[in-house]
């Protein structure tokens, strides 16, 4: 078995990925790698490690997610934009397909190089399909007594799964001034999320523009989230604050957010960014970006 392994350090505004492609070769790498190669103190670090294996659903690519805490979970958006963008590039097609956990998402090429838009596929609504610990008929708005930031609250929570699990709290002034990082934690691990939850603070402009704070399951605050965007943009239309298509603005950056009155899918667009190709070694995870000349592939 190989004792390197080479990486890309890739971004979705700011939103940071190790990407792995095993599909010649599937590095052993367990929970405990991932979560040390996701620390920036011991490893190049990240949000998400993205692992890329040969698809059985005949999709390009299967894309496999682990969050920083080494948790496998079920959706990223924006490692979803950053891996259509390497298969774009690689298969010279304009439109390709991302297998992952909860099923095929497609890819296709934006306006320019780093620009892709994913279509998300159609969200879910139902209180066992977000899921939550109690019956909710109307999930646009929970009741949910969460102490610091009830105050002001301008509308109930909204929850929304569009194949991992999300909380959006819709908030009356700057999303930076609610502390999310000291209340993320309770959040995450409420007891209404039996497999915990992404947490976002929404602040609604107008009916077509937004701008979100998210704590990530899994990782904590983060310079944006795909699915988060995605979430809010459908739970905003919901509750009648926007329409169907939003400018999405998040610490990183802006997402494109459209909820397709068609079909009921959700498409995103944005920029990715590739950083630099790594090499980390598999037998005691020590790491070095690699000189452009000895990149391979
Ligand atoms: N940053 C990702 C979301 C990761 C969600 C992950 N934290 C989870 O546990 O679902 C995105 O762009 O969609």
């Amino acid at each position: 078995m190989a004792s390197h392994v080479q990486f890309l350090k890739m971004n979705g505004l700011g939103n940071a990925f190790i990407v792995i492609d095993a599909r010649k070769t599937m590095p052993q790498l367990g929970a405990d790698a991932v979560r040390s190669l996701a620390n920036a103190q011991t490893g190049p670090g990240c949000d998400q490690f993205i692992t890329l294996e040969a698809s059985p659903a005949g999709a390009d690519v299967f894309m496999r997610i682990h969050n920083a805490d080494g948790g496998e979970v079920e959706a990223c958006g924006n490692a979803t934009r950053c891996i259509g963008r390497l298969l774009l590039a690689e298969t010279g097609k304009t439109v390709v397909s991302v297998e992952t956990v909860v099923g095929v998402l497609t890819a296709y090429r934006g306006d320019s190089q780093d620009m892709v838009m994913v279509d998300m596929g159609v969200p879910k609504f139902g209180w066992q399909d977000i899921p939550l610990s109690e019956p909710f008929e109307d999930t646009r708005a929970i009741e949910l007594q969460v102490g610091p930031i009830d105050a002001p609250i301008l509308h109930s929570p909204s929850v929304v799964n569009v194949g991992n699990p999300h909380a959006i709290f819709w908030v009356k002034n700057d999303v930076e001034s609610y502390g999310l990082e000291a209340n993320g934690p309770m959040l995450e691990n409420h007891m209404i999320f039996p497999d915990r939850a992404n947490i976002s603070l929404a602040q609604v402009h107008n009916s077509k523009e937004l701008t979100l704070k998210v704590w990530e399951r899994g990782v904590g605050l983060t310079r944006a989230c795909g699915t988060a965007a995605c979430a809010a943009a459908v739970a905003a239309h919901r509750n009648r604050f926007t329409e169907r298509k939003v400018l999405v603005h998040l610490p990183g950056g802006d997402l494109t957010i459209e909820w397709r009155e068609a079909d009921e899918h959700i498409l995103m667009t944005g920029s990715t960014e590739l950083e630099y190709v790594g090499d980390i070694s598999l037998d005691d995870l020590t790491w070095r970006k690699l000189p452009d000349q000895d990149r391979v592939g």
